[in-house]
């Protein structure tokens, strides 16, 4: 269970966020600037809300009221972003075991070649990230944010970027992670055509309004 209640003001916006998600995998939609990377970075300590409460699983990571505050690194929370933010100067096999080697033994969820097998990434081990297309490097991310054992997944518009052939050649991988991996998952994007292809759990983000419990 994944509760998040969170107010924040901005110059000219204001998000307000009552949302309680029990569903594994819940896309929030909404048209740009409605405030979807902005909840996403609250939930995952980029972002500290004026006011709100923060609680995975039973684990508050926020609670501005008891001034509780959990940093990034201790919400283990999994994140794949628009352009794969990958390490250039390492190889995709050193880009995944680099998420693996920062989780202690005892918390990991898997093994490199199990992931490695699920998104098709043998042929890539060897590469740099400027020799991926940027499907291959979504799926590297994908890779590498599943390594960290992460309690909850965020995807913020990890297509937008790509065209439709790429698009289609990663949608499988994203399908196949939502239904095979047993990790909550949230994600972001502002087509519905895209969401509908991953999850009917839907939450609807507007000027900063958001009140969903799924
Ligand atoms: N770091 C920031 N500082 C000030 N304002 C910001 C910052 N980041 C975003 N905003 C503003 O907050 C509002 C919400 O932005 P946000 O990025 O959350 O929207 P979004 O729904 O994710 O949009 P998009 O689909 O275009 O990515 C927008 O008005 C944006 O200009």
């Amino acid at each position: 269970m994944i509760e998040v209640q969170a107010r924040l003001k901005r110059k000219n916006f204001e998000l307000d966020a009552s949302v309680q998600l029990s569903q594994r995998v819940t896309a929030i939609y909404g048209p740009s600037g409605a405030g979807k990377s902005t909840l996403l970075s609250i939930i995952a300590g980029i972002t500290q809300p004026d006011s709100g409460r923060i609680v995975i699983d039973g684990e508050c990571l926020f609670d501005s009221q008891a001034r509780i505050n959990k940093p990034i690194h201790q919400r283990k929370i999994g994140l794949v972003f628009q352009e794969g933010r990958l390490f250039p100067h390492l190889t995709v096999e050193h880009n995944l075991s680099y998420a693996l080697n920062f989780t202690p033994v005892q918390n990991q969820q898997f093994q490199l070649k199990q992931i490695v097998a699920l998104l098709e990434l043998g042929p890539l081990l060897k590469q740099r990230p400027h020799q991926l297309s940027g499907g291959e490097k979504q799926r590297v991310a994908l890779g590498r944010a599943l390594l960290s054992s992460p309690r909850l997944l965020m995807l913020d518009e990890p297509l937008a970027s790509l065209d439709d052939r790429l698009k289609n050649q990663i949608l499988p991988f994203l399908k196949l992670v939502s239904t095979e991996i047993n990790i909550p998952m949230i994600y972001i994007s502002h087509s519905k055509k895209e969401i509908m292809q991953i999850t009917d759990n839907l939450i609807d983000i507007q000027h900063g309004k958001v009140n969903c419990h799924l």
